[in-house]
């Protein structure tokens, strides 16, 4: 049996999350609550009667709250794109920012600056970074690693890992530069955003859209996570072509959090992340203040257990897009900005097949994450915690030791268990900052893995078909 989550993950019946004196920084006690669907137009109201029925701005709202629409698209984007959300809330966004300040924006860089460093070309690999013991948020213990593509244009992204050792109190953030994905790999994060509290633990992801504010909280001591910076088209499922309609990352398993709100009148502060520079605001109460919401552009998490791989069941090694969860779309139709791809438990029966991915060079680039356990084409030194960069038409593939094996195993089915790796692949090149070159966790001897592969070359050698 598949070690899959059966407990019930919606619970239906929202109750009023609403904190009215200070800021918490504990669970509450009727922890997150989600609403089930990718993309859906949902509704959540955490007092009854905050959300106005059959309009969108009526005069007066219920509560005294004010009503503010969030785009996630431009207003005329075509219906299946087009994203946003109406929140009725206590104060209007607009109070909760004054005065942006510019500050120092640590390890965070955007796409299109050139960090330079004098790295050469070449295929890379780090080890984890550790964990400090200094205090970082989840907005100072961003490091950016690689950049890709052009922010400005609203397209490419950036692949961080963050670092959390400290929650976020009296503080929030936003990013006007795009969407982010985060990868738990180490210790859950507590998201309380605009729209609900969200909880992430190590083998789930989640998604907040540009723009929308949070804080992050941790809630079993330190974290670490990959994050994907999207600047261009929102994250969406991949179509399934001749899958059809089932498999992969199925919509019902995408939770979205229902409303929660609190009323706080102490000092906060809003950081925002804007055309790559970090900003900050100080306001007198906290910003995350909406009573109710509906639209479909929100925030979502997703257990990348419930992704139902889909593959060769006779022979070869399909391309890994097989194992898209999630993608952002260009204007080229199927020529990704992103594919968020996973590399999840599954079974290898493919017969007369070398199973781990083949030797190849991709048009693509791709940053590779490990969140646990053992990648079958990188058994040494590709660790959880680490993360690898094979850039636009730089070869790779199995390093010796996976060759060797994979060449002269006898091809039972076999089970890939105790691994969970992933891909962001892009159709920009990755720059790789400053940051992540001097880093010490970088393997300086990466490309020896493939050091020791051998000519076999004879000419009178032939394999059984
Ligand atoms: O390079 C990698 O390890 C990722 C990858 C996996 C795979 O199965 C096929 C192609 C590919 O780039
Ligand atoms: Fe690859």
């Amino acid at each position: 049996m598949a070690d899959i989550d059966t407990a019930p993950r919606v619970k239906r019946q929202a109750s009023p999350a609403a904190v009215t004196d200070k800021i918490r920084t504990e669970p509450l006690v009727d922890a997150a609550e989600y609403m089930s669907g990718f993309g859906n137009s949902f509704e959540t109201e955490a007092l009854p009667g905050a959300l106005p029925i059959g309009r969108n701005s009526p005069q007066k709202i219920n509560y005294g709250l004010y009503a503010e629409q969030l785009s996630g698209s431009p207003f005329t984007a075509p219906q299946a794109s087009n994203q946003r959300s109406w929140l009725y809330r206590i104060r209007p966004t607009v109070r909760h920012t004054g005065r942006f300040q510019k500050i120092d924006r640590g390890f965070i860089r955007t796409a299109p600056e050139r960090d330079d460093s004098d790295l050469p070309l070449g295929q890379l690999r780090w080890g984890p970074v550790p964990i400090p013991k200094k205090k970082l948020t989840f907005v100072t213990g961003l490091h950016t690693i690689t950049v890709a593509g052009d922010s400005e244009a609203m397209s490419g992204m950036a692949a961080h890992v963050v670092i959390v050792t400290e929650s976020m109190v009296h503080e929030h953030f936003f990013n006007a530069d795009g969407e982010l994905l985060i990868v738990a790999q180490q210790g859950a994060l507590r998201f309380r955003t605009e729209f609900g509290l969200i909880e992430i633990a190590p083998g789930e992801i989640c998604v907040i859209p540009r723009g929308v504010i949070f804080r992050v909280e941790l809630v079993d001591g330190p974290a670490r996570a990959y994050v994907c910076e999207n600047y261009g088209g929102g994250f969406t499922l991949p179509d399934r072509g001749p899958i059809g309609a089932n498999c992969l990352a199925n919509p019902r398993d995408f939770l979205t959090p229902v409303a929660a709100y609190e009323d706080v009148e102490e000092p906060c502060t809003l950081y925002v992340k804007w055309g790559g520079e970090l900003f900050k605001t100080e306001v007198p109460h906290s910003p995350l203040d909406v009573v109710a919401w509906h639209g479909n552009y929100a925030p979502y998490k997703y257990n990348l257990k419930h992704f139902s791989p889909v593959g060769a069941v006779l022979f070869d090694h399909p391309d890994p897009s097989i194992f898209t969860v999630l993608t952002s779309p260009s204007e080229t139709p199927g020529t990704a900005n992103i594919d968020f791809v996973i590399f999840p438990e599954r079974w290898g029966v493919a017969e007369n097949t070398f199973r781990p991915p083949w030797y190849h060079r991709n048009i693509m680039s791709e940053f590779m994450g490990l969140v646990e356990g053992v990648y079958d084409a990188k058994p040494e030194g590709f660790v959880p915690g680490g993360f690898s960069l094979h850039n636009t038409m730089l070869p790779h593939g199995p390093d010796v030791e996976a060759f060797e094996q994979a060449s002269n195993v006898e091809l039972k089915p076999v089970k890939l268990s105790n691994t969970l790796a992933f891909m962001f692949e892009t159709r920009f090149r990755q720059r790789v900052t400053k940051y992540a070159a001097e880093h010490e966790a970088r393997q300086d001897d990466y490309i020896d893995c493939w050091k020791g592969l051998k000519k076999h070359f004879d000419p009178k050698r032939r394999e059984p078909r």
